[in-house]
C-alpha cells in the first residue's frame, strides 16, 4: 500500500493553535496583540499575499485583492494607522476570488457586514474614517506588519488569542515541533486531571527562592 500523502501545511496548521506554533517556532512570529479579531471562534490559516500602505490610503490593499486567490490570507501593513482600510466592498471582492482572510495592522470598517458575510479579519481597530486610493507603497514584497516581518507567501495562523506568521523555509519543522508541543500537552492534561502538579507535568524547576 502506498504511504499517505504528507499533509498540507496549511491543513495542518488549522489544527492547531497560534500559541502552540508560536511556541514551536521558538517563541517567534508573533504579530503585536494589539491585532484583534473582530469575530470570534474562528480560525484562519493561509499563505500570505502583502501590501504595504502609506498613512490614509489604501489603494494597495484593492491591489492586493487582484493578487491574491483562494486560501491566501492578505497581510497588510498600516503602520498602525486606525482609519478604514478594509470593509465590505473589499471583503466582497476578496471572497469572490476564494481569500480566506485578512490580517491589518491598521484600521478596518463594516464589521457588522464582515460577520455577517463571515469573512475574517484581524486588525489593529475599527475606524469608519475613510481612505484615499491614490498611492503604493507595494504590493507582493516583505513587509513589516505587527512588528514581524512578512514575506509573500509565509504561512499565516490567526485565531481568538493572536496571529503568528512562520517562514515558508521553516514551516516543515515548525509544524513539527507544534504537533509534538500539541501531544505533550495532551498527554499532561491527563495527569493533572488525575492531581498532577504543572511543576511536575511541565518538569519546572523553582529556582525563584520565594514562599
Ligand atoms: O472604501 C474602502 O476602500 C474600504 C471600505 O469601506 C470597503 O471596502 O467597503
Ligand atoms: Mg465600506
Amino acid at each position: 500500500m502506498a504511504a499517505p500523502a504528507p499533509r498540507d501545511p496549511v491543513a495542518r496548521l488549522a489544527d492547531l493553535d497560534a500559541a502552540t506554533v508560536h511556541e514551536a517556532a521558538g517563541r517567534s512570529g508573533d504579530l503585536d496583540p494589539g491585532i484583534r479579531p473582530i469575530q470570534s471562534g474562528v480560525t484562519l490559516a493561509g499563505r500570505a499575499v502583502t501590501a504595504d500602505c502609506h498613512p490614509g490610503d489604501n489603494l494597495a490593499v484593492h491591489r492586493a485583492v487582484l493578487a491574491a486567490g483562494p486560501g491566501d490570507v492578505l497581510v497588510v501593513a498600516a503602520g498602525g494607522h486606525l482609519a478604514g482600510y478594509w470593509g465590505e466592498i473589499l471583503a466582497v471582492a476578496a471572497r469572490a476570488r476564494g481569500v480566506a482572510g485578512l490580517v491589518i495592522d491598521g484600521g478596518c470598517r463594516d464589521t457588522a457586514a464582515l460577520r455577517r458575510m463571515g469573512f475574517p479579519v484581524w486588525s489593529a481597530g475599527v475606524s469608519v474614517r475613510g481612505t484615499v486610493k491614490r498611492t503604493v507603497r507595494s504590493v507582493g514584497e516583505p513587509v513589516v506588519a505587527g512588528g514581524v516581518l512578512v514575506a509573500p507567501g509565509d504561512y499565516v495562523l490567526a485565531d481568538d488569542d493572536g496571529v503568528v506568521v512562520v517562514p515558508a523555509a521553516r514551516v516543515a519543522a515548525v509544524l513539527d515541533a507544534a504537533e509534538a508541543r500539541r501531544e505533550r500537552e495532551e498527554a499532561g492534561f491527563a495527569r493533572l486531571r488525575e492531581g498532577a502538579t504543572t511543576f511536575e507535568v511541565l518538569g519546572i524547576e523553582d529556582v525563584s527562592g520565594r514562599g
